[in-house]
């Protein structure tokens, strides 16, 4: 028998009379997705990110393990590929995923998957994720895998729909083949203490320091800084330094989510307060519990939702959208945002009164430009991550790569870094990373002689000034002569 002869009818026996279930002979019974969902959600509760994850992924394996011992013993398959092959099919027949045709968790590109049933349920309960989620699935394909091969194969996934992917992936290997690097993908979703910053500049070092101590307490903390100078890290930073580091940390984008919603995702809504609402939510900030809830871009909320926003905060307590009374407020709340908030809170845009609540500790991240001592040690570090994700192993830079590294302007950030890497890492023929392999508006440096032309000369001014007033856009601005949204626009033109 081969894999794609599996279909339901041959693997599923419903026995009316006993009024029992048999799944590939084992007693199964059949449990709702959106309860599924509603159990994940509690874990994640009362255990945080990192005691779910371990949990489902537990429970999953256990599921694969079984479902590798029935195949094997009740079908005659033409091999042992295809015992390996039944595994897919029978999650896709159980309703956990759709197989791309042609992937496999065993070949090096890795199976890829859509309309993961986990990634789903922990968009609708948990909302989008920094990390991939699929736990469950993960689980079975490595508790599958290792009954089938006899040793223990270990599933990572690497892409995830509630992450924002398009699609799911997930990629098998022996343990020892994934050496190092299988220690950062399962650490990864608890993101325990990152205490792996890589900087030497004293902006970022001062930021660092005031973390640790907003850590100690239990104040509002305000993170400000570029888009993807690693404000969302340092609100993990907080969480997991903090003594909520067992509760949750979750993450809120106010500026991806449209008005109406983003008042039901923070605060939840009862049952029939709107249109589609066939069933009662509970919001991000009571989600939260006596953990940490992170308001990435804060300053994007709209006044109405600031007002609101305000008065949860002052009152300590949450009404969910088309309820009346009020439930009470456990989390701590770190905001971000990439805006200057004072400049917003002069020209009226963002109230006063939410801007001193929010800040009342205040970190501003430096940008990658402002600390070009940093570029090099924490492109390293990134393609070492990079080099462990692909299974290769370690690439060192070479020296024109390293320059051009140097010379850029990166308004991206650590993210346009970490993409750099990543790409690098993919790409690069040998073990040395060349020019070649960097992104094509990672150019070279100016030429010497010349002194650059107008736009390099600028930029380099630029960072200059952003070095000597650690990071601080507005005050470089100032020095420069030139308006903090020139001065943006100029480090984003990049190349
Ligand atoms: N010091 C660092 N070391 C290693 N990785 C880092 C560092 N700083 C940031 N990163 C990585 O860079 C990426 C961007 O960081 P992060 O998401 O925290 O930025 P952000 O400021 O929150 O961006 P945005 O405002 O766009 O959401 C992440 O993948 C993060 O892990």
């Amino acid at each position: 028998m081969r894999a794609e002869d599996l279909d339901i009818d041959t693997l599923l026996l419903a026995d009316a009379e006993v009024g029992a279930l048999r799944f590939a002979g084992h007693r199964a019974v059949i449990v709702d997705a959106v309860a599924l969902g509603t159990l994940r959600r509690e874990l994640m509760t009362a255990l945080g990110p990192a005691g779910a994850r371990a949990l489902l992924g537990r429970f999953g394996q256990v599921q694969g393990w079984r479902a590798a011992e029935a195949m094997r013993g009740r079908f005659e398959w033409d091999s042992e590929l295809a015992i390996r092959d039944a595994g897919g099919r029978a999650a896709i027949l159980q309703g956990m995923l759709r197989l791309l045709p042609g992937t496999g968790p065993m070949t090096p590109e890795g199976a890829t998957v859509g309309d993961s049933y986990e990634a789903e349920q922990h968009l609708l309960h948990c909302g989008q994720s920094e990390e991939p989620v699929c736990w469950t699935l993960a689980g079975f394909a490595s508790g599958y895998l290792s009954c089938v091969e006899q040793r223990e194969i270990v599933v990572i996934e690497d892409r995830c729909v509630a992450r924002g992917d398009a699609t799911c992936r997930f990629m098998a290997r022996p343990r020892e083949a994934w050496g190092d690097s299988l220690e950062s993908p399962s650490r990864e979703g608890a993101r325990a203490p990152a205490e792996a910053w890589e900087t030497q500049s004293p902006a970022m070092l001062r930021a660092l320091e005031l973390a640790r101590r907003a850590a100690a307490v239990d104040s509002n903390v305000l993170v400000l800084g570029e888009s993807g100078a690693g404000k969302d890290r340092l609100a993990r930073f907080i969480h997991a330094r903090s003594s909520r580091a067992r509760a949750p940390f979750l993450a809120l984008h106010c500026g991806a989510i449209a008005e109406p919603l983003l008042e039901s995702e923070l605060f939840g809504h009862a049952r029939g307060a709107f249109t589609g609402a066939t069933r009662d939510r509970v919001g991000m900030l009571e989600a939260a519990g006596r953990g940490t809830l992170f308001l990435d871009e804060v300053g994007e909320m709209s006044p109405a939702m600031q007002v609101k926003l305000l008065r949860a905060l002052q009152q300590r307590e949450l009404r969910r959208v088309g309820e009346n009374h009020a439930r009470p407020i456990h989390a701590r709340v770190i905001a971000a945002t990439h805006r200057d908030l004072a400049a917003a809170v002069e020209t009226g845009s963002f109230r006063r009164d939410l801007y001193y609540r929010l800040r009342v500790i205040e970190l501003r991240l430096p940008s990658l430009a402002a600390r070009r001592e940093d570029i090099l040690p924490l492109a390293r570090a990134l393609l070492a991550d990079a080099c462990g994700r692909a299974g290769r192993d370690k690439m060192s830079l070479g020296t024109a790569a390293e320059e051009r590294l140097l010379h850029h302007a990166w308004p991206g950030n650590v993210r346009e870094l970490e993409n750099a890497m990543e790409r690098a890492a993919a790409l690069a023929a040998g073990p040395v990373v060349a020019a070649s392999d960097l992104p094509d508006d990672i150019g070279p440096p100016p030429p010497q002689s010349r002194g650059g032309s107008l736009q390099q000369l600028e930029r380099a001014a630029i960072a200059a000034a952003l070095e000597r007033h650690g990071g601080h856009q507005q005050r470089a601005a100032a020095e420069l002569g030139i308006s903090p949204s020139t001065l943006y626009r100029r480090l984003r033109r990049g190349g």
